[in-house]
């Protein structure tokens, strides 16, 4: 299989065979991924979940003679989009390849199948999240939004704004209190740009908690805020804690949250309340909030944070125009956008953007006259959901501006009041 190899089904190149998966081969085929992944076995319960959550319809294997070789996924999941709109995305998973037919172009071809796909009937925008942050830039996916992890030292930070005192705590079964949960989830997803609508199914996987892979932490703890009139759910944070004893027998313990959601500021500060007083702790950790996450500014001490930054969801335009105009934006634009995409060329050339703001929709056609910004179909992947500014694209040396003002004008409209936010891997 070469770089540049149109790949169909079933197609055989230098001995290889691309095709999609049946189901029975599932076993063989997520072998090919762990063993891509260093070869150790994920928890059976992890296992048993992406059994369920594979589509084989959209999952690609490579097979060299019988044994399979290569796998790439693709889930259809709903994603909001700056405006609150949520919208089809492909996305894109379970990519591996074993390290015997490693750089021989098979990734490439995997991409170029997939991609061609999506172009020929499937969603107008593909994303994913990447093993090393350097793979996916070559196929046209541009970093979209960032995740932060935090660790708060307890003893040493509070909350400084009011709590709700209308707010009863209780703790639940994570299980049990799943489906109310996951109906508070389901009303946040459209207020933030990068959240997934879970359809059925996939309400597991923020449950998922094998014993295994606890490392030492007990099972997962839920923590509801209810309204203490009505009983209604206002928020939730599910948690585990790892107890351990430090110098001196005093308390070392950690509180692991896995995700914490509110519907209101007030409920979302008594959260971190409840949180930072955890007796036997001394610092709370979490893995994934929103890099313009509440809890950077509902302290007394922001300095005592520990903020890490990583890449989350990587972007890509399959259908450049119609993936454009799904989106809304923040103010009335006008622009001729002059695009280069190597992997996917059906997008190159030159789009005008036209919207007339918030709620006026927007139209992005072909155009033959001047440019007046000019970059990659990877800058406006990055610049997708409304994080990744353009300007600072712009300042990076990756966009280029013509037109006089309209890297500012498609600035403005691209920015989203919230950054977006992936909430959960896939
Ligand atoms: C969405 C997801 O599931 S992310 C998970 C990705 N999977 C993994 O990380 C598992 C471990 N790694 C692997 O299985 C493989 O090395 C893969 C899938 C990353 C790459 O597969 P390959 O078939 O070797 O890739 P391929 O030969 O098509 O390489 C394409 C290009 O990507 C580059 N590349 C491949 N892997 C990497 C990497 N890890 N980092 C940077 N560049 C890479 C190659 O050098 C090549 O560059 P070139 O076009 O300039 O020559």
């Amino acid at each position: 299989m070469t770089a540049d190899t149109e790949t169909f089904d079933n197609l055989t190149v230098d001995g290889l065979t691309v095709r999609t998966l049946t189901g029975e081969e599932w076993d063989g085929w997520y072998r090919t991924l762990e063993v891509a992944f260093g070869g150790q076995e994920e928890h059976p319960e992890e296992r048993a979940l992406w059994r369920e959550l594979t589509e084989p319809a959209r999952s690609l294997g490579v097979w060299d003679g019988a044994a399979p070789v290569a796998c790439a996924g693709a889930f259809s999941l709903r994603m909001t989009v700056p405006g609150g709109v949520v919208v089809p995305v492909a996305a894109v998973t379970m990519v591996g390849v074993l390290p015997t037919h490693r750089r021989r172009g098979i990734l490439t071809g995997l991409m170029r199948r997939q991609l061609t796909e999506l172009r020929d009937g499937g969603e107008a925008v593909a994303v994913l999240t990447a093993s090393e942050s350097g793979i996916y830039g070559r196929f046209g996916y541009g970093l979209g939004s960032w995740r932060m992890a935090l660790t708060v030292p307890t003893g040493k930070v509070a909350v400084r704004t009011p709590v709700d005192r209308g707010v009863r705590l209780r703790l639940a079964d994570p299980v049990e209190s799943g489906p109310a949960c996951e109906e508070l989830y389901a009303g946040l997803v459209a207020g933030r740009p990068g959240m997934l609508e879970r359809r059925p199914g996939w309400e597991k996987l923020p449950l998922l908690d094998p014993p295994a892979g606890r490392d030492g932490a007990s099972p997962r703890q839920c923590v509801l805020a209810e309204d203490r009139e009505s009983g209604r759910l206002l928020g939730y944070a599910r948690y585990s804690v790892s107890v351990a004893w430090g110098t001196e027998d005093l308390p070392d313990g950690t509180v692991r949250v896995r995700d914490i959601e509110a519907r209101t500021p007030e409920v979302y500060a008594t959260l971190w309340d409840y949180l930072l007083n955890l007796d036997l702790v001394e610092r709370v950790t979490v893995a994934n909030r929103p890099v313009d996450d509440p809890v950077l500014h509902l302290v007394d001490d922001p300095r005592r944070l520990e903020p890490r930054l990583g890449d989350a969801l990587h972007v890509r335009l399959v259908r450049l125009g119609e993936a454009l105009e799904l989106r809304e934006y923040a103010t009335a634009l006008d622009v001729v956008l002059e695009v280069t995409d190597g992997f996917c060329p059906w997008n190159t050339g030159r789009w005008r953007l036209r919207s007339g703001g918030p709620g006026k929709g927007a139209s992005c056609v072909r155009t033959d006259d001047p440019a007046d910004l000019v970059l990659d179909v990877r800058e406006l992947g990055a610049a997708y959901l409304g994080g990744v500014r353009l300007a600072a694209l712009g300042r990076a040396g990756l966009v280029r501006e013509l037109g006089d003002g309209a890297l500012a004008e498609a600035d403005r409209a691209f920015a989203s009041d919230l950054a977006p936010w992936l909430p959960h891997g896939f």
